[in-house]
C-alpha cells in the first residue's frame, strides 16, 4: 500500500509513502535538463525541465517512484492492481509505456491542467522496460504550486483524468468509489461531540478526542484514504519551512505502516519503506526511512540542472541516535 498526498499551508509539499516489502534500491535522484530521454513510442528528447524524486536506476535510467519538477508539478506512482489495465500500441494516440509517464510529464508540464491536456489523446502502453523487471500496475497523483490535484488511472474503459479535491491517493478501489467512501465516516470531527444519541441523558464523555471514536485505522487501502483525508484537511499551517515540512511528516506517518501488521504471505510483511516530501515552490526533496526518522534533504537547485548525467543520492541509511549522555 501507499499513501500520498499535497499538503498546501502556503507552499505546496507533495509526496508519499511508499509501503512494500521489496526494496528496489531507491535512491534520490535529479534528472538534469539535458539529460537525453529515448521513448518507446514518441520521440526522443534532449532537453527538457529538470527534476528531483525517488528513483530506482537501471542501465542509467530513472525508473522513477514519486518526483516533482522545476516549475513546481509533483507526481506519484501508486499500486492499483486489479483495476488497472493498459493497452497495446493505439494508432493515432501518443503511447506512453507506464515507467515513462513520470518522467514524459514531467519534462513537458508546469501544471495539472498541462498534464490534462498531453492526456487527452494518450493511451498507457503495456511493454515492460526490460524483461527482468514486471510491468508496475500503477495509478498516479499529480499535483502543482497552484495547489490544484488530479488522479489518473488506466482501466479497461480507457485513460480516466479526475480533479481530486482532497488531495490524497492510495490504493485501491477505483478513485471515484474512494471518494464516495468519504461520505460514511463526514461526521468524524476533531471537536469533541455533541451528545445526539440520548440527549435529556447527561453523559459522560470519559474522553478527549470521541469526534474521531470511528474514523478507520487499518492498514487497508480505503481506511488509509480516509484518515489521511482527515488528518491533511485539518492540518494548520506552520509559520516557516521547518515547521510546515514537520507537520507534513506527521500527516503523512499518522498513515505509516510499521513493521508486522500486513502480512502480504506467510511471514512476509509489507510496511513503510520511506516517507518524502517535496517542496513543489523551493525543488527541496525532504524524506525519513524506516531505520531513519531524521529528516534528510536534497536541494535541486544546489546541483548542476544543465548537466547530462543523473545525481545520485543514498536514501536508506542506519537509524541515527543522538546519545544525550
Ligand atoms: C511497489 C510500489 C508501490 C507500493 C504500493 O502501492 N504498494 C501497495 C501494494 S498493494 O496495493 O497492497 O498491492 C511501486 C510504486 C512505483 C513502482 C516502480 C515504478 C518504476 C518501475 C516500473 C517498472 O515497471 C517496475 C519496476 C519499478 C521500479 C516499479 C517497482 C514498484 O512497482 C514500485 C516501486
Amino acid at each position: 500500500m501507499c499513501t500520498s498526498i499535497c499538503y498546501s499551508p502556503s507552499d505546496h509539499y507533495f509526496g508519499r509513502n511508499l509501503d512494500y516489502e521489496i526494496a528496489y534500491g531507491q535512491k534520490v535522484v535529479i534528472v538534469p535538463r539535458n539529460y537525453e530521454f529515448e521513448y518507446r513510442e514518441l520521440p526522443t528528447q534532449k532537453s527538457h525541465y529538470a527534476f528531483i524524486g525517488v528513483s530506482v536506476v537501471n542501465d542509467d535510467y530513472p525508473l522513477l517512484c514519486d518526483a516533482i519538477n522545476e516549475k513546481g508539478l509533483g507526481i506519484a506512482g501508486l499500486n492499483f492492481q486489479g483495476p488497472n489495465h493498459y493497452f497495446p500500441k493505439m494508432e493515432g494516440k501518443k503511447n506512453i509505456t507506464s515507467f515513462e509517464l513520470m518522467p514524459y510529464l514531467l519534462s513537458n508540464c508546469e501544471t495539472t491542467d498541462d498534464v490534462k491536456e498531453i492526456l487527452a489523446d494518450a493511451s498507457i502502453l503495456n511493454i515492460s522496460f526490460s524483461d527482468n523487471l514486471p510491468v508496475a500496475d500503477l495509478h498516479w497523483i499529480l499535483s502543482d504550486k497552484s495547489g490544484k490535484s488530479i488522479v489518473v488511472e488506466s482501466t479497461k474503459s480507457g485513460l480516466h483524468v479526475y480533479d481530486n479535491p482532497v488531495h490524497v491517493l492510495t490504493n485501491n478501489p477505483e478513485f471515484p468509489d474512494q471518494l464516495i467512501k468519504l461520505s460514511d465516516y463526514a461526521d468524524v470531527t476533531p471537536h469533541n461531540p455533541k451528545n445526539t444519541l440520548v440527549p435529556n441523558v447527561d453523559l459522560n464523555l470519559y474522553s478527549r478526542g470521541l469526534g474521531t471514536h470511528h474514523l478507520p485505522g487499518g492498514m487497508d487501502s480505503s481506511s488509509r484514504f480516509v484518515k489521511v483525508a482527515f488528518v491533511l484537511s485539518h492540518a494548520p499551517k506552520g509559520k516557516d519551512e521547518a515547521e510546515n515540512v514537520t507537520n507534513y511528516f506527521h500527516i503523512l506517518h499518522s498513515v505509516e505502516q510499521p513493521k508486522g501488521l500486513d502480512e502480504v504471505e506467510d511471514n512476509r510483511y509489507e510496511y513503510t519503506m520511506y516517507s518524502d516530501c517535496m517542496n513543489l515552490d523551493k525543488g527541496i526533496l525532504y524524506f525519513t526511512t524506516y531505520d531513519n526518522n531524521r529528516i534528510n534533504a536534497v536541494d535541486m537547485h544546489k546541483a548542476d540542472l544543465d548537466s547530462k548525467d543523473l545525481i545520485c543520492y543514498d536514501l536508506f541509511k542506519k537509524q541515527d541516535i543522538e546519545y544525550m549522555n
